[in-house]
């Protein structure tokens, strides 16, 4: 296997990470809320069930919640965020927030998913949902370009694998594709939700030529993973991280090592890599979900280092208390990742985004190559 371009350097510089152009394919908008704005929005609408008002206090409550070690825990930190969710003020501020946030964080393109099913509890429509979430898209993008660092948001939508609204979901995708929604997704618990329970969502996809990404592979194994790509016919996957019980290590070999020559791979593996099916990989949540033990072993590297479609991803701010920026540091840190690598990571996601072809080598040539040829001096 080859490690061309795979550069062992000291940990990189944040001020220059923050500049480096980042994309991220994977981040629930109801995970990246500020804590301020959980406290103020509950204070709007009289919601007062917060673990606490205060800021700070409130931001470590996520996190620490959120470290469960299980998914099903993990994701009853939701509740708040999606309680304080409701109204179209609410919502469009949120998606407001979360641009910004993105875009000081040196993000150039970022599609943002959110279920839209869960914010009807005040009488929203799904299109009211939308129309609010593309709104504060549009505003935030507006604020970023003003400020000088430009970002590209687009939406996915999201329905719940425990519920039965996937195929009214993704009929709302196909509705508002020319409006700023470009794809699909699945989440929620993965264990006794298989991804085939919702073939007729993905079917109504691919008959309209709609683009799609489901969480597989993250809290359970291969068989979520062999399911989303083979009888679903998903474009990416959400995590995919499980894709590593499908391959045979060298003996001997550790998760930090430069190559794994002599690794086999069975039918699934070779299927997701031959196909160039993008992994977007999230690792602080993996760790908090118990996917991973941690950091350390996470597979991150072994797949890059064996040219699976890997690109690092946030997957929810508030609940592991990251950014983008504090990803690829962590990754650099553990794995002796330098720019070249990372500059691979962005270009990997920006070719796997649901945007227009032509719109995606716009950013890789006009904004990441160039952000990263100063990088590299
Ligand atoms: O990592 C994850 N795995 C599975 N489901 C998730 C994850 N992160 C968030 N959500 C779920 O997606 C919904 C819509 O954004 C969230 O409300 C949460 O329940
Ligand atoms: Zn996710």
């Amino acid at each position: 296997m080859t490690v061309e371009n795979m550069t062992v350097q000291s940990p990189l510089e944040s001020s220059s990470l923050l500049l480096a152009p980042k994309v991220v394919l994977h981040d629930h908008l109801d995970g990246g809320l500020r804590p301020q704005t959980v406290i103020d929005l509950a204070a709007d609408v009289g919601y007062a069930n917060l673990p606490s008002t205060d800021v700070d206090e409130l931001g470590r409550w996520f996190a620490e919640a959120a470290n469960s070690g299980s998914l099903e825990t993990y994701l009853e930190t939701f509740a708040h965020t999606v309680a304080v969710m409701q109204t179209v003020s609410a919502l469009r501020r949120v998606a407001r927030e979360c641009v910004e946030d993105l875009a000081a964080d040196g993000v150039v393109y970022a599609e943002i998913r959110y279920a839209p099913e869960l914010h009807l509890e005040r009488g929203l429509t799904l299109d009211e949902v939308v129309e609010a979430v593309l709104a504060g898209f549009a505003d935030g993008e507006a604020d970023a370009a003003h400020r000088g660092r430009p970002i590209v948001v687009r939406a996915l939508v999201t329905a719940m694998r425990h519920a039965a609204r996937s195929r009214e979901i993704a009929e709302l995708a196909v509705r508002y594709r020319r409006q700023g929604v470009v794809g699909f997704d699945i989440a929620g618990a993965e264990a006794g939700y298989p991804p085939s329970r919702h073939l007729d969502a993905f079917d109504y996809m691919r008959a309209n030529n709609a683009r799609f990404t489901i969480h597989a592979g993250e809290a359970f194994g291969l068989p979520s993973i062999h399911e989303a790509i083979s009888f679903c016919g998903a474009d990416r996957l959400g995590h995919g991280v499980r894709v590593i019980d499908d391959i045979t290590l060298p003996p001997g070999a550790r998760p930090d090592d430069l190559s794994f020559d002599g690794a086999v791979l069975g039918d699934v593996a070779n299927y997701v890599r031959d196909k160039r099916i993008p992994l977007e990989l999230c690792p602080s949540s993996n760790v908090q979900t118990g996917a991973v033990a941690d950091l350390a072993s996470h597979p991150f590297n072994i797949l890059a280092r064996l040219r699976f479609r890997v690109t690092v991803n946030t997957d929810n701010r508030l609940m592991s208390d990251t950014t983008m920026s504090t990803e690829m540091q962590r990754l650099a840190t553990q794995f002796g990742y330098g720019w070249t690598d990372l500059q691979r990571f962005t270009v990997n996601a920006m070719k796997s985004a649901f945007l227009p072809f032509d719109e995606r080598l716009t950013i890789i040539d006009d904004v990441i190559k160039p952000g990263y040829a100063v990088l590299l001096g």
